[in-house]
């Protein structure tokens, strides 16, 4: 599995977004360690904040079957530019995957910025400031 199809991958898992309220459906592929992957599209709902974004549900397909070693992320939208995600999931990202660790952004026009989990969130909250 390339990067491309990743972002394939992505591209198929965004036709089953929920988002009657949006309209703006959003496909991610994690790609594990494993070569398996996890696809997660976003899930709104009637009481907003309840939404779910589709970077955050793959990641929590992929924990939730005990699968926690993270090789790269797409992410896709149909955006101007690739599609930046969001605070919320750049931190859950950062928790779960290694620094280095490729993230895809991409749009619909066939953009891809790839950065890493330090690059898109950087000086970041994490384990080891709960302990001093
Ligand atoms: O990277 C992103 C950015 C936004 N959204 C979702 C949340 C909401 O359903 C919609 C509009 O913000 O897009 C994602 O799933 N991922
Ligand atoms: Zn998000």
């Amino acid at each position: 599995m390339n990067t491309e199809q990743l972002i394939n991958r992505a591209k198929e898992v965004r036709n089953r977004a929920y988002v009657p309220y949006s309209k703006f459906p959003v496909g991610a592929a994690i790609l594990m360690k494993s070569g398996k992957v996890y696809e997660g599209c976003n899930i709104e709902n009637a009481a907003y904040p309840v939404t779910c974004c589709a970077e955050r549900v793959a990641i929590f397909k992929a924990i939730s079957e005990g699968e926690t070693d993270f090789e790269q992320i797409a992410v896709v939208a149909d955006t101007n530019r690739p599609v930046p995600p969001c605070g919320s999931c750049r931190q859950v990202i950062s928790e779960f995957f290694g620094q280095d660790t490729k993230v895809h952004t991409t749009n619909l026009s066939g953009e891809v910025k790839t950065l890493t989990v330090r690059e898109l969130l950087p000086y970041s909250f994490n384990q080891d400031d709960l302990t001093k």
